[in-house]
């Protein structure tokens, strides 16, 4: 029997990053649902036209992506999994083009912000944020943009038909970018669960953080994440986003069990396998 390929929703067009990482852990036989924005992915997914959204979530270089944090919540979807992809900058132009001709870089905002040392010394060289790093290679492509460059993966260049004239520009070369992959609601997999990413908040008193934290600790559940985001019209008030890993199940749910006692607005936003090879 033929199974149906999985929509997967990714910020960009293809062969943006978000579609690499969706090759990464889907494999190629997948179909690319390609959208304007992080928001949009969201709305393709909650009118059943996707089965999946990539997300990026956090860089190692430009750090959280915190609006996804917010996006994920409001839709309340479920975590599937994770995927980190190795992220290597190229400068692509069209064929012909020289280093010397260059007038405009473009570039995702993020991938800007992992390139900045670059830059710095390129001054003459005016960086344009735009959408995302394939749709300026296509641009360049399809408007036979002789004055700019596009930051972005051998995959664009590959696809768009341009060269890359400077390789690994980004500013760390250890650089790499985590994604989640999430889904409308959650469903019972048989497969391994080591990994869970939940979010909860505590009042503003002495130690009420530490209290929660402190269960986990004790139970042998491995913190890998905290991320605050504040609650929207309410003064130190926080919502935390905790991602945890651990090797006994039986820790985890009863660490659970007992920080729900010490915290409002609990949800686990997903369990899942652990897949953090870059
Ligand atoms: O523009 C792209 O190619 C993307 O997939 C976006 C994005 C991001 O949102 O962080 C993905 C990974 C890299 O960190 C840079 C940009």
């Amino acid at each position: 029997m033929k199974t149906k390929k999985p929509r997967v929703a990714i910020q960009g067009i293809k062969a943006s990053f978000h579609e690499e990482a969706a090759f990464k852990f889907f494999g190629r036989e997948i179909e690319t649902i390609e959208c304007t924005s992080f928001k949009q992915t969201c709305e393709v997914l909650e009118n059943d036209d996707a089965d999946f959204v990539i997300m990026a979530i956090e860089n190692s270089i430009a750090g959280s992506l915190l609006p996804n944090y917010t996006l994920i919540r409001d839709y309340n979807f479920a975590v599937y999994g994770e995927v980190y992809l190795p992220i290597q900058l190229h400068l692509m132009a069209l064929p012909g083009v020289k280093f010397d001709d260059i007038k405009f870089a473009t570039s995702h905002p993020i991938a800007i912000r992992q390139c900045v040392d670059f830059f710095d010394d390129y001054p003459n060289i005016q960086v344009i944020e735009s959408s995302d790093t394939a749709a300026c290679a296509k641009k360049i492509r399809d408007e036979q943009l002789t004055d700019t460059v596009a930051i972005a993966n051998t995959l664009a260049a590959e696809l768009y038909g341009l060269n890359i004239i400077e390789r690994r520009i980004e500013s760390n070369k250890k650089n790499y970018t985590r994604f989640l992959i999430l889904q409308k609601d959650k469903t019972e997999d048989s497969k391994k669960i080591n990994k869970a990413s939940i979010c909860f908040q505590v009042g503003n008193h002495v130690g009420a953080l530490s209290k929660v934290l402190n269960i986990f600790a004790e139970l042998n559940v491995n913190l890998t994440k905290i991320q605050s985001m504040p609650v929207l019209g309410k003064r130190n008030e926080y919502y935390f986003y905790v991602d945890m890993e651990w090797k006994d199940m039986e820790n985890y749910d009863t660490a659970i069990r007992k920080a729900l006692k010490y915290t409002v607005n609990f949800n686990i936003m997903g369990e899942y396998e652990k897949n953090d090879k870059v």
